[in-house]
């Protein structure tokens, strides 16, 4: 698996630092509240288990499963709902965790549903953050790294489903995508 890809852009020591330095800030800005922490599903997953523990303050936990890649590298431009969350946001301050912002549909979607169910307040933590890949306009709260405009796999990020469980971050040889 570790042949497959062309360059590391973070090292499981830069996600590491990245997850101190964001949960160290959520505990100073949620202090004395007790946000409920949403993981999107699948892609979050490493991310948000790695950033509670991070955070010294009471959380509640949740998660939704939404899609829109398909396994591929191109959005399908619709996100499809596959598993909600089990708690009732009316009233709740939301924390998202997701792994990365690309077209932003996803978290567009999320961000509207929520916000029609009465939550308090809803934030969104993102690992990392693609400008460059912007459709529609949506932005997060707290950011851990700003990556280029790339097709990135590694610690929960997939392609074809496959790469979830790699320690960290990097770029597919292009190989990679011709041969299928
Ligand atoms: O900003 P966007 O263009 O919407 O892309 C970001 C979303 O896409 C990926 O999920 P995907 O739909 O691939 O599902 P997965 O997490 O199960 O891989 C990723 O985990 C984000 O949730
Ligand atoms: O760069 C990416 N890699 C993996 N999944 C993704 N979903 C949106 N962008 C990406
Ligand atoms: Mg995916």
């Amino acid at each position: 698996m570790n042949n497959d890809i062309l360059k590391t852009l973070y090292s499981e020591e830069d996600i590491k630092q990245a997850c101190k330095k964001l949960g160290k800030q959520i505990s100073e800005d949620y202090k004395g509240k007790t946000p409920i922490i949403i993981g999107v599903l699948k892609g979050a997953i490493f991310f948000m288990t790695d950033m509670v523990r991070e955070m010294d303050i009471y959380t509640k936990l949740d998660f939704i499963d939404v899609s829109s890649y398909n396994g591929g590298t191109k959005s399908s431009g619709s996100v499809k709902l596959i598993k909600d969350i089990d708690i009732d946001v009316n009233g709740q301050d939301i924390i998202f965790m997701e792994d990365i912002i690309d077209t932003g549909r996803t978290l567009k979607y999320l961000k509207e549903l929520l916000a029609d169910r009465g939550a308090n307040s809803i934030k969104v933590c993102t690992l990392m953050d693609k400008p460059e890949g912007r459709v529609v306009e949506v932005k997060a709260d707290y950011v851990g790294f700003e990556v280029p405009n790339e097709f990135v796999v590694g610690y929960g990020l997939d392609y074809d489903g496959k790469y979830r469980n790699l320690p960290y971050v990097g770029v597919l040889k292009p190989k990679i995508y011709s041969d299928q």
